[in-house]
């Protein structure tokens, strides 16, 4: 079974970059398989990981209802769940040294529910071939309580260098527990740090009750790398964030 890490925290706090940062450090440290998925129907984990997506769970689903709609045959005889294996399959995006799956925006009403519970049912059925899963959720709160994640072995919530967004991570923190979720670790990166700030932020996030992982520095060589279209998994070791990061996660034993 694979080891799966969740990303979650409101919109532009650096959720994604994180993500993709995090699928970096298994390829580099772990060298096992990885499953990158992008559960944010808001981010774009694929231009942080630097590759390009053909085909979204979404565009699929929305794909296989057409086919049934039309009565037309399908390949093989195949029953219209076999079909929709077999296409979810081939959406993956196989780079170097990771694969992805995409939620994509899933349109119409139910789609989002339905194509969140396929993503779920597919990392579920993918993290018996992977090594690691790791899932850029949702902005915000509410998918954690539809539980796109179900078995998280940890989940890094991920703040911007500000009280208000140390406070939501708070409210995050609290739907780990109050939920019931099923998450083995959980703790707060303070992101986008450039000052004094980060210190007086991790003693009031401690003050609250919330395990802080640790500070992630502002990095300008990540906007370098957003302006020149480069994924930024091609950042060398000497980027600031990435050393920070891959501090952080040394912290945890990562099986
Ligand atoms: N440590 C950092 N240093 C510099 N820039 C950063 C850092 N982390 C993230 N950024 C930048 O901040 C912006 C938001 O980051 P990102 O897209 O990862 O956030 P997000 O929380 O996933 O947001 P959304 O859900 O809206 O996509 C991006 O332009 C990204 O390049």
């Amino acid at each position: 079974m694979a080891y799966v890490i969740a990303l979650a925290g409101k919109g532009g706090t650096g959720k994604t970059s994180i993500a993709a940062l995090t699928v970096k450090y298994l390829m580099e440290k772990k060298k096992k398989p990885v499953l990158a998925v992008d559960a944010d129907s808001n981010s774009c984990l694929n231009d942080a990981l630097g590759v390009n997506v053909h085909a979204t769970i979404g565009q699929l689903r929305e794909e296989s209802l057409q086919t049934i709609r039309s009565g037309a045959d399908r390949p093989g005889g195949m029953s219209m769940e076999q079909l929709f294996d077999y296409q979810v399959q081939q959406s993956v995006v196989e780079a170097k040294g990771f694969d992805l799956m995409v939620m994509g925006r899933p349109e119409g009403p139910g789609c989002y529910c339905a194509a969140n519970n396929i993503i779920r049912k597919y990392t579920d059925k993918l993290s018996e071939t992977y090594s690691y899963v790791v899932i850029d959720n949702e902005a915000g709160m509410e998918h954690l309580s539809r539980r796109t994640t179900h078995k998280v072995d940890l989940l890094l919530i991920v703040s911007d260098p500000t009280v208000r967004g140390v406070r939501t991570a708070k409210r995050i923190d609290g739907l780990v527990k109050e939920l019931e979720l099923d998450v083995a670790k959980h703790a707060l990166i303070i992101n986008r740090v450039s000052g004094g700030e980060g210190e007086e932020l991790r003693k009031l996030a401690e003050e609250m009750g919330i395990t802080v992982a640790g500070l992630v520095p502002q990095d300008h060589q990540i906007f370098e790398y957003d302006l020149q279209g480069k994924g930024i998994v091609e950042l060398p070791a000497d980027s600031i964030a990435v050393t920070a990061l891959y501090g952080i996660l040394n912290s945890f034993s990562i099986g």
